[in-house]
């Protein structure tokens, strides 16, 4: 077994910061609705579509600094689970495996101490459980919420479902948006709602789900973002995961500037969450560098990163039980996570 040690890979070329304490950022407030501002989102789609065909076919980092790369991403997952026959033991098994996502030796091999997942993303139903499975973890458990995945279920029950989750220790609330608002260009309602939704929250963190799928166009996902974060959002994300596209390079590209204009005007930095359909340690690595080269080192950390994946973890094990030992494990050898 190999015993290289890239804890220092990892610190001296700022590629991750698995290993530091967590830096806090003042919360989004949001700000009025600024019509002006969603009425000049424009979107060059050739333009974005040939940025992002750039980006796969590069020479991506190697050896250790792969690895290094591959630890930090990790602490970037919100592990998910969102199917209909999940069971509180499932949720448990996913939650130890969040709290211990790499294997000790391989761990050790590579100079590393712990690590964790960012956090475990689960339907309202389960959030009780989680939060009893990770207790002493630090690990904050995430919740579906309003109608997930649809978000089509009567408005009040939508907040409602809010209140319970938050009351029941979820410490940050994914919630669907009204798509029907973005297609019919109704931009007050959609803020409206995502207004009350923020407010809602309370302490607990809002990430709102773009279902960028179903949005009809680039430049809609555009103007929804700014909605979003003027109405407050901590997070946009593209996808609950079940529409039938997910999380893309383009869409990816389009909100990632959206945040870097939110952040330019306000001097609120708003999180970043793609999900949906990742699930292989390169498509991780493009999009960890499409981050850098956007927005900077100092989004690549969890409070304003996060992939939504339920099965990214998996093949990050085996390309690190590849690094370490020179030979690839069976996937089903991982099969949480
Ligand atoms: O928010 C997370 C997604 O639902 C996960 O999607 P996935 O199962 O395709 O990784």
């Amino acid at each position: 077994m190999s015993t290289t040690d890239i804890s220092a890979t990892t610190a001296g070329a700022d590629t991750t910061t698995a290993h530091l304490p967590q830096i806090h950022e003042p919360r989004n407030p949001g700000m009025e609705l600024d019509l002006d501002i969603i009425e000049r989102q424009r979107v060059n789609t050739s333009a974005v579509e040939r940025r992002c065909a750039t980006l796969p076919g590069r020479r991506s980092v190697k050896k250790d600094h792969q690895a290094a790369w591959l630890l930090k991403a990790i602490t970037m997952i919100d592990l998910t689970t969102l199917a209909g026959d999940d069971t509180a033991g499932r949720v448990r098994r996913l939650c130890a495996k969040a709290a211990h996502p790499v294997r000790a030796d391989l761990l050790n091999a590579m100079g590393m101490g712990p690590i964790t997942t960012g956090a475990v993303c689960v339907y309202h139903d389960m959030v009780e459980t989680a939060v009893e499975a990770l207790d002493g973890t630090g690990i904050p458990v995430a919740a579906v919420s309003t109608g997930f995945p649809a978000g089509l279920s009567p408005y009040h029950l939508r907040v409602k479902e809010i209140e319970e989750s938050v009351k029941a220790g979820a410490k940050e609330i994914d919630i669907v948006i009204s798509r029907r608002h973005v297609l019919t260009s109704n931009w007050q309602a959609l803020y409206d709602e995502m207004r009350e939704f923020r407010e809602t929250c309370g302490e607990a963190h809002v990430k709102a789900i773009l279902a960028t799928g179903e949005l009809g166009s680039l430049r809609n996902v555009a103007k929804a973002s700014q909605v979003c974060m003027m109405a407050g959002a901590d997070f946009i994300k593209t996808s609950t995961g079940k529409e039938s596209i997910n999380a893309t390079l383009p869409v990816s590209l389009v909100m990632i500037r959206a945040v870097r204009d939110y952040y330019a005007r306000t001097g609120y930095r708003i999180g970043y969450k793609p999900a949906g359909g990742i699930s292989k340690a390169k498509d991780a690595l493009v999009y960890l560098s499409l981050i850098k080269e956007e927005l900077g080192n100092h989004w690549l950390s969890p409070h304003l990163f996060r992939f939504g994946a339920s099965s990214l973890l998996g093949d990050i094990e085996r390309q690190l039980e590849h690094h370490v030992t020179g030979q690839y494990s069976a996937s089903w050898r991982h099969a949480i996570g």
